[in-house]
């Protein structure tokens, strides 16, 4: 099994990447672990304290689970990934059969950060967008998909997100292995990684 980790700053347009590294690689042959879905579970709080939680920091992720579910996967074995809402700010209670495959990429802001996971990633990618362009994306896309507003959005920017960026993020390029400049749709950068996962396989 080829694990490969895709990191970077929010907006940076890790998920697209993800997709597009899915559509070039023969179906059922690669998983999906995100690092979205192990937010750690925060029933017993809330909605009003769960808005508050800052979530651009390692420990609101249960890095615990998500190695263990990797480690279970390289084994061979099925993991029941959570599924999470950003709308409720939880998890849904729900989870997906994730099955191990050839590839399996976990994908994340937060997922260099943590020694155990950064070893078990045969190929560390950081994807990097500038800051505006990652503010512009991330407005969009909380506005129409995840229930937020303009004031949600640049609060939380302003409060959590780009300090938590600045301090647990982007110090993880170090750690990558191929950085993606990511400012516009970059093709050739999906063919390299591309490439680079056949010649593993
Ligand atoms: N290279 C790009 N140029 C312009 N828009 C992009 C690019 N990559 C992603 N986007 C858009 O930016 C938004 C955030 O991208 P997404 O892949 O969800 O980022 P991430 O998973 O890193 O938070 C999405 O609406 C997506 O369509
Ligand atoms: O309940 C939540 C949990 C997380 N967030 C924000 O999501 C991003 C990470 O997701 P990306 O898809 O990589 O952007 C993170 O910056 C958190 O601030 C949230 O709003 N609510």
């Amino acid at each position: 099994m080829l694990i490969i980790g895709i990191a970077g700053g929010t907006g940076c347009g890790k998920t697209t990447v993800v997709n597009q590294i899915l559509k070039e690689l023969p179906e059922g042959e690669v998983g999906i672990l995100s690092q979205d879905s192990y937010y750690k579970d925060t029933s017993h709080l809330s909605y009003d304290e769960r808005v508050k939680i800052n979530f651009d920091h390692p420990r609101s992720i249960d890095f615990e689970l998500l190695h263990e579910h990797l480690v279970e996967l390289k084994k061979g074995n099925t993991v029941h990934q959570p599924v999470y809402s950003f709308v409720k700010h939880n998890r849904t209670g729900d989870t997906i059969f994730t099955h191990p495959r050839k590839v399996i990429i976990v994908e994340g802001i937060l997922i260099l950060t943590n020694p155990e996971l950064r070893d078990m990633f045969d190929i560390k990618i950081f994807v990097h967008a500038d800051s505006d362009e990652r503010l512009i994306r991330r407005l969009k896309r909380d506005i129409t998909e995840r229930g937020r507003d303009l004031d949600e959005v640049l609060t939380r920017y302003q409060t959590t997100l780009k300090p938590m960026h600045n301090q647990f993020i982007e110090p993880m390029k170090e750690f990558a292995d191929i950085i993606i400049p990511n400012n516009k749709y970059n093709t050739v950068a999906i063919d390299i990684v591309k490439t680079i996962i056949n010649q593993r396989l």
